[in-house]
């Protein structure tokens, strides 16, 4: 059967714009509730009514969107002790929200119970937090405190900042004509309360439970703090009354730096290094032999290799040899040299989808990137419309199992996995079956950067290609080996040994984004030719950038491009 080749190139890069796929797994980084343990969950068990229950009841009719029960917990408001009621049975308070406990034994011992009326108040308050939001709660405090407070001196002009929450206030008052807002207005709550001071002349009987009332506007302050925490960003032209317009911008998040800065900041080191020493070389003298010989030196120090060494030297001898010559004449060349080493490696990932599942097998000494970068990789086939079959072949490190099926999961890719100690063989067959069957588009193998010994991870490496090749000759299709690059000389080492038993097909350099020794790569690519297909820059999932030669050349030259 002849077959027909559909060679799809994938270069991931920026003609893929991120997919909703990878974008929605972008918001999952956080971790979800779902995977918060049982015991901080929430509970559900109902508490004991009371006159606050029924008002929360009554609320939670009138407003059934809005978790009430979530609020009060997240801000942290506990069941205030009842006034003139049986305590409460141990019971009733364990079925408070597990960890109550922790609440109730974090809390001072209560001082004396609310009366019924205060009680009933608070209640209000709390219900007025979860109908809506904090406006109501600041209307009611704002009402209370009004009443408390003295009338203040006509002062004709509003302070600015008086000026300015009146001007936000007014303008986010909630349309009264429409007595139920839409589910998805959230009107800006009422301009926040004046610190309350105690203002009127005569004794006031509010006196005696002073310390109470601010303690229950501290804890009011929490609860405005958190359900505004909690509550769902404003939609743009609001503002939360609590923090003045200036304020109420959030501090704008640094923008994320552009992979090309952190690859420019990884090398820094070793751009900085070389040019601040080839600097200091050529401010003395005419280009000759020694000052050639003393930077051939300085080159193969940055890893560069002998070979791109020599060339730099000889290209910069035949132009300048003789005549000055400057930090920046040499930066060029280097620049221009090293992107003659690189441009050759520096290839798309290939696919032949003519077959599926495509095999990509993940090598590489253990901390080096292969787990995230299979996650980094997936996520841009999943993002690609692929259908991706994770294995994890790592069976010697548990937390590299669990790894991958995070990875898997943010990325929308099928997994199998075994338990701890399974031979890494037997799973990638039964991995290889399973895309088989489901049609996974391609399967990416994880497998141990670690054993008792290195014989035995090579072992294991060949009996794997060993296994595949007999479900499909040509698997696998990719061998991929990590590199990192903060390990320098060593890296060129463990191309050697990975290339020999695995047949290392292509590179991916990571943690160039790190304290990079990022010249190793071009004496890699001098000797051993070997493609390099992606760059790590991050621990994020779209931390994984197409490799360009000249990028990377003029990074570790210190050339602006
Ligand atoms: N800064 C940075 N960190 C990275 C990058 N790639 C991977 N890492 C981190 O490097 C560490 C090791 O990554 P892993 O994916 O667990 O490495 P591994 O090769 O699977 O390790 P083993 O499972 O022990 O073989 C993790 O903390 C990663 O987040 C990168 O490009 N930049």
């Amino acid at each position: 059967m002849a077959l027909g080749f559909i060679k799809k190139i994938f270069s991931f890069g920026k003609d893929h714009p991120a997919s909703d796929a990878a974008e929605a797994v972008n918001e999952e980084q956080a971790i979800r509730p779902d995977e918060l343990p049982a015991e901080v969950a929430p509970p559900e068990t109902p508490e004991p009514a009371s006159d606050r229950d029924l008002l929360l009841e009554e609320a939670e009719a009138a407003n059934p969107e809005v978790d009430l029960h979530r609020t009060e917990l997240q801000a942290g408001i506990y069941p205030l002790p009842p006034v003139d009621h049986p305590a409460p049975a141990a019971s009733d308070q364990t079925s408070a929200a597990p960890g109550a406990g922790d609440i109730d034994a974090g809390v001072p011992e209560p001082h004396a119970a609310l009366s019924p009326e205060a009680e009933t108040t608070r209640a209000a308050e709390l219900v007025n937090i979860g109908m809506g939001g904090v406006e109501h709660a600041h209307e009611e405090i704002a009402a209370r405190e009004a009443a408390m407070a003295p009338a203040p001196e006509p002062t004709g002009d509003l302070s600015p900042q008086m000026a300015a929450e009146d001007a936000s206030v007014a303008e986010t008052e909630p349309d009264t004509a429409d007595p139920e807002p839409a589910a998805h207005e959230i009107p800006a709550p009422e301009a926040p309360p004046q610190p309350a001071t105690a203002v009127s002349e005569e004794p006031d009987p509010a006196e005696a439970i002073v310390p109470e009332a601010q303690l229950a506007d501290r804890q009011l302050d929490e609860t405005v703090l958190e359900a505004e925490e909690v509550a769902p960003a404003l939609p743009k032209g609001f503002s939360t009354a609590r923090h003045k317009p200036e304020e109420q911008e959030a501090p704008q998040q640094a923008p994320k730096r552009s992979w090309l800065q952190r690859l420019r900041l990884g090398l820094a080191r070793t751009s900085s290094h070389l040019t601040g020493q080839i600097t200091g070389l050529f401010t003395k003298r005419k280009l000759d032999d020694a000052t050639l010989q003393d930077l051939e030196d300085l080159l193969i120090q940055a890893d560069l290799g002998v070979e791109t060494a020599l060339r730099i030297t000889d290209t910069l001898a035949a132009e300048r040899y003789g005549k000055d010559v400057t930090g920046t004449d040499v930066g060029r060349i280097m620049a221009g040299e090293i992107t003659k080493v690189l441009e050759p490696v520096a290839k798309p990932l290939e696919l032949d989808l003519s077959h599926k599942p495509h095999v990509i097998l993940v090598v590489g000494v253990n901390g080096t990137g292969k787990t995230t970068t299979i996650g980094k990789l997936a996520a841009k086939l999943s993002g690609a419309g692929l259908k991706v079959m994770m294995a994890a072949g790592d069976t010697f490190r548990a937390a590299a199992i669990e790894q991958l099926h995070i990875w898997a999961e943010r990325t929308g890719s099928d997994i199998v996995s075994s338990r701890l100690g399974a031979d890494a063989a037997g799973l990638a067959y039964e991995a290889y079956e399973q895309a088989k069957e489901k049609k996974s588009d391609v399967l990416i193998i994880d497998t141990a950067g670690r054993l008792q010994n290195k014989s035995e991870l090579m072992a294991e490496l060949e009996k794997i290609v060993r296994v595949l090749g007999k479900l499909d000759p040509d698997a696998p299709h990719t061998v991929l080996q990590t590199l990192d690059a903060t390990t320098g000389q060593n890296a060129m080492n463990q191309v050697e040994i990975f290339r020999n038993v695995a047949g290392v097909s292509g590179l991916i350099m990571t943690k160039l984004d790190g304290t990079a020794r990022g010249g190793i790569l071009v004496a890699i690519a001098a000797k051993h030719k070997l493609p390099v297909y992606f760059i790590g820059v991050g621990e994020g999932i779209d931390d994984l950038e197409p490799f360009e030669a000249r990028d990377f050349a003029q990074a570790i030259a210190g050339v602006e491009a």
